[in-house]
């Protein structure tokens, strides 16, 4: 028989809750405070389902997430594995409380609310215009682990609901909605969205979720160049000087990847061409560049400190950056991205299509929304092959000794076909030639790794080895 939980106040339930999952930015500080900035309640009954902005206070700032709480009386064994706890004298939410994200019978509130166009309270649920959105269908999360939750529904809808809210519209929506506007062909359709009403406090909506077509014949970048990797690492090994017989094989491999890679750099420059035009190009002048060398010189400062592993490589790192200062000239910045990576892009039926225009979610939203270079999008993929290369050598505490130096040559060569195929792609689509402009994607590809090297000590420390081995490879 199974104890039942001690009944407690939801604040404190929701502390110890909260540092536990996956999408909470905030893991290395202690909590200072939580409290519940907004409860809307959206379905009555049992079960219940109540709207939360938790407040959270860490370091002196305050961050805000979102939470959807289920409430019911019993809680079904199918929802254990996201319970939060069982509160107490609390009249309005009171009972078993957890992650309604996980209930489908809840869930589908939210697509019925878009449907129809429903406000309740500071909530706006709104649909895309031109656009219809099924009603009656329920959402399940998706298994990928995220920096969001998104909510399946009947393979027609994806719904991703943002975990930590930034002030005003937030930028995969807005880019999503410019892109579509463009006719842009590499995105998918958007349906609707849910936003917050600011309210007293004025200023923009906060957008809380975004519904977009859900790809049904999509399979995810990251996958794909995975098991691209895998085949290659199990062919036989070739005869001859082994880096230069592994660089050649790479092509002659089964399931090589290169010529998904040029059609998704291709696709990339597409999608360049069409942020360019929805939002504009602005020609900046070298100081920009030295005051983006700068942030990047910080960024090296804070994460050196954090993650000691990172000091052997800071000194040729910052060699890099220093490189691209001394010679910064005026440059065409426009929107991009922001966080451009294997798992950002799908292959479908029609093409490689692109997702999440939400830029790094570690970054402040005035710097994710930021006008960039193009090639900092390149250099964020190039890295991307370069992890999916490494993945299999670091997996599991690595492979076993004597197998690792065979196989890092094979994992160079498949980074490097892939890489140049991709840059190919990107450059005969009409983007900048990243050939042309060595110094500057090198710099954006260290400046990527710093960051990689923070987010996996932070959110995955078993994955730490895979932007530090390719750190010590390209740092020399
Ligand atoms: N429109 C879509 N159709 C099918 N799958 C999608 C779609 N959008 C996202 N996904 C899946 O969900 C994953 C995470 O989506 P993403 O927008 O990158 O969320 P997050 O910002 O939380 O990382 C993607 O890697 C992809 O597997
Ligand atoms: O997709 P998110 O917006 O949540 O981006 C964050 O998480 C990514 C991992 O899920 C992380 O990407 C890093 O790991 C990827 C493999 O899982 C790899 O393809 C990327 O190149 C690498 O940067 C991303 O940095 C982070 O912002």
């Amino acid at each position: 028989m199974t104890v039942p939980p001690p009944d407690r106040s939801l604040v404190r339930l929701l502390s110890d809750w909260l540092p536990r999952q996956r999408w909470f930015g905030g893991k290395d500080v202690p909590i200072d405070e939580l409290s519940i900035g907004t409860a809307t309640e959206l379905r009555s009954g049992d079960p219940a389902l109540h709207h939360l902005v938790l407040d959270v206070r860490q370091n002196g700032a305050t961050d805000h997430y979102q939470l959807l709480l289920g409430v019911r009386r019993e809680l079904p064994e199918r929802l254990r594995s996201c319970a939060i706890g069982r509160t107490s004298g609390e009249p309005a939410i009171s009972g078993h409380v957890y992650d309604a994200a996980h209930d489908p019978e809840l869930s589908s509130v939210l697509l019925d609310f878009m449907a129809n166009e429903t406000v309740v309270g500071p909530l706006r649920f709104r649909r895309a215009p031109g656009t219809g959105v099924r009603t009656g269908l329920e959402g399940l999360p998706t298994s990928a682990e995220q920096s969001n939750t998104s909510l399946i529904f009947d393979d027609a809808y994806i719904c991703k609901l943002f975990r930590r809210l930034s002030p005003g519209v937030n930028p995969d929506l807005e880019v999503n909605l410019a892109l579509s506007r463009e006719g842009c062909e590499h995105i998918p359709a958007v349906h609707g969205w849910i936003e917050l009403d600011p309210g007293t406090h004025g200023g923009e909506p906060v957008t809380l979720a975004l519904l977009s077509e859900y790809l049904r014949t999509g399979t995810d970048g990251w996958q794909l160049a995975l098991t691209s990797v895998r085949d290659w690492f199990a062919q036989p090994s070739s005869p001859g000087p082994a880096a230069a017989s592994a660089a050649d094989d790479a092509g002659a491999a089964g399931g090589d990847f290169a010529a998904e890679a040029e059609r998704l750099g291709a696709a990339t420059a597409r999608v360049h061409r069409d942020l360019a035009a929805a939002f504009g190009v602005t020609q900046t002048p070298p100081e920009v560049l030295r005051d983006i060398v700068y942030a990047m010189n910080v960024q090296l400062d804070q994460v050196t400190a954090a993650v000691p592993e990172l000091r052997p490589h800071a000194h040729a790192i910052r060699e890099v950056f220093d490189q691209v200062s001394a010679g910064a000239a005026a440059l065409p910045f426009q929107r991009v991205h922001g966080d451009y990576h294997l798992g950002q892009v799908m292959r479908t039926d029609s093409g490689w299509m692109l997702l999440d225009f939400e830029g790094e979610p570690a970054r402040p939203p005035a710097e994710r929304r930021a006008l960039a270079h193009p090639l900092r999008d390149v250099a964020g993929m190039l890295r991307s092959f370069e992890y999916a290369a490494r993945f299999l050598l670091v997996r599991d505490g690595g492979l076993p000794e004597g197998t690792t130096d065979a196989l890092e040559l094979r994992a160079q060569a498949w980074a490097e076909r892939n890489r140049a195929a991709f840059c190919d792609g990107y450059a005969a689509a009409g983007g900048p030639d990243p050939a042309a402009h060595a110094a500057l994607v090198r710099a954006f590809e260290f400046d990527k790794a710093v960051y990689e090297v923070r987010y996996e000590a932070r959110n995955r420390p078993s994955w730490l080895p895979v932007p530090l081995r390719s750190l010590a490879r390209l740092a020399g």
